[in-house]
């Protein structure tokens, strides 16, 4: 028979006790833990600036932690966490089993087509398309039954074109302000982006007054 220690049963305890939060590091991080804190779930050592990655606030069984934008989905649908904010541009590009509960109307911005300025796609070869987004751009062209040669880059997307790596980008646009800057213009957008309140399928029939207590407080400010 298997036994455990009583610190070992407490370790289990407080862990399943607590609802793990994942939180998007960088430029959507501060805001989204801000709405969490406004909301009432606070756990203010989760802005102090240190390498911890682990925050508690033991009173309200809350457990925050950063993680890659990117990665956010994959804790979640593991249940690594029980709920996470992820863009919509991460849950499109790799469709994690995951509920999405709550457009929080931040995080703005376009997934788009851009290239250099007056190109013109002849669609006689193979369209180059350099991304981070491949799923996404391979979704969307095969939709269109264009050829296309995927150049999957992990950032700095603008540049490929410039170099001749690829005829066009599929990327997020914001304020437009990197393309204007690389002389590179939209051609099409393909989706438009916010972060998402996810949720994992199985914390969510486990713990649903908690996750739903969470999500019918985050205040959501309309356009
Ligand atoms: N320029 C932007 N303006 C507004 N929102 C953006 C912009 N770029 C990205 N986002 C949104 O914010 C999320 C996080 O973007 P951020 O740039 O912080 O991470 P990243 O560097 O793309 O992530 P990773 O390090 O995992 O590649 C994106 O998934 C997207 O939903
Ligand atoms: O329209 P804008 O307001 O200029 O924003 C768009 C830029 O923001 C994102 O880049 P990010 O800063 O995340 O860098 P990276 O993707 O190159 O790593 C995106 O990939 C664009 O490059």
């Amino acid at each position: 028979m298997c036994r455990f220690t009583s610190s070992e049963k407490e370790d289990w305890k407080k862990l399943s006790d607590f609802l793990n939060i994942a939180l998007p590091k960088g430029r959507l991080g501060e805001k989204v833990y801000k709405m969490f804190e406004k909301a009432g779930f606070e756990c203010p050592s989760v802005l102090d600036d240190t390498r911890k990655l682990i925050f508690e606030n033991p009173e309200k069984k809350l457990r925050y932690f950063w993680v890659k934008p990117s990665d956010v989905s994959i804790y979640v649908e593991r249940g690594a966490a029980a709920i996470g904010i992820a863009g919509k541009d991460i849950l499109l590009e790799y469709e994690p089993d995951v509920y999405e509960l709550l457009d929080l109307n931040i995080g703005k911005c376009d997934m788009c087509v851009a290239a250099k300025k007056g190109f013109f796609d002849e669609n006689r070869k193979t369209l180059r398309v350099a991304t981070k987004f491949s799923n996404c751009a391979k979704r969307y062209y095969s939709a269109k039954g264009r050829d296309i040669d995927i150049i999957h880059l992990n950032g700095s997307i603008e540049i490929a074109p410039i170099l001749g790596l690829s005829d066009v980008i599929v990327d997020i646009v914001e304020t437009g302000t990197t393309l204007k800057e690389n002389n590179l213009e939209v051609i099409e957008k393909i989706f438009p982006v916010s972060a998402r309140l996810i949720a994992n399928k199985s914390s969510f029939k486990f713990k649903t007054d908690m996750i739903e207590n969470i999500a019918g407080h985050l205040e959501v400010k309309n356009d």
